[in-house]
């Protein structure tokens, strides 16, 4: 535990690090998430040195900067960046997709995503025994705040859960080999709406703790959330302010850490 504290989140000026028990809220009415979890962003290659963690050298904001680790585990930079890496190129090719779906040019987000503004969090979720509070649950309700989500979840382990549109929970099992691909914020307000960003929550019930890992990938933290112009109409007005993305998620890492 005192490993952890080392590194925790409060502490880094980009909220990077480690994030203990109930010390986030993702649902503003809910008590607190019960799970602890590990968060960092882009480091280049290459990664030979466990002793140092470099910063992202074309950062313009503060969410930019650098990754804090437990130096004492072993080995956990290399594989966890190089897993990064991977998620990262595999956002990099779903992006065009997207585009191509919203009958712009695939090339659209190119110039927008050149920093790679992707967090990815390592999750634990302690199972959740004794009477249900709604106040408190693994993740409470609430949508991603970038442009889309790679999610792992653990194998054989119902707990992550969807709203649909008639607003009942639908379960989301994990299927082995295959991730959960969640729309979020950033594209809501790119396309005005057109994409939806997902809410959802976790509830750990299985009588097992629980591991998952998504990659949060958002555009460059300078970028403005512009609407892309054919996403606005008479019939379907602007619906949200502009800010930039790093303005956003700075905003709701503010909201569910406190600072
Ligand atoms: O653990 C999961 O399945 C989902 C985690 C999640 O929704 C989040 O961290 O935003
Ligand atoms: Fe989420």
């Amino acid at each position: 535990m005192e490993l952890k504290m080392k590194i925790e989140n409060k502490t880094t000026p980009n909220w990077k690090g480690y994030s203990p028990l109930l010390s986030g809220n993702n649902d503003p009415n809910g008590k607190g998430d019960l799970q602890e979890g590990f968060e960092f962003g882009w480091e280049s290659p290459p990664l030979e040195r466990e002793g140092d963690s470099e910063g992202k050298a074309n950062g313009v904001t503060v969410l930019d900067g650098k990754n804090v680790w437990p130096f004492e585990v072993p080995g956990f930079r290399v594989a966890a960046v190089e897993y990064y890496h991977a998620l990262v190129n595999l956002g990099k090719l779903l992006f065009p997709i997207f585009a191509l779906a919203l009958d712009i040019d695939e090339t659209f987000f190119d110039d927008k995503t050149k920093t790679s503004a992707a967090l990815m969090r390592i999750i634990h979720y302690p199972d959740q025994t004794g009477p249900t509070d709604e106040g408190v649950i693994g993740i409470g309700a609430h949508t991603d705040w970038e442009c889309f989500t790679i999610l792992w979840q653990e194998p054989n382990i119902q707990a992550l859960q969807v709203l649909n549109a008639d607003k009942e929970w639908i379960d989301i099992p994990p299927i082995t080999g295959t991730f959960v691909v969640n729309l979020g914020d950033q594209f809501a307000r790119w396309t005005n709406d057109i994409f939806k960003s997902t809410v959802h929550r976790v509830i750990n019930r299985s009588g097992r703790r629980r591991f998952s890992t998504p990659l949060f990938f958002g555009t460059d933290y300078g970028v403005r959330l512009e609407p892309i112009p054919s996403c606005i109409s008479p019939d379907r007005p602007l619906k949200y302010e502009v800010v930039t993305a790093g303005e956003y998620v700075k905003a709701k890492l503010e909201a569910t850490y406190g600072r």
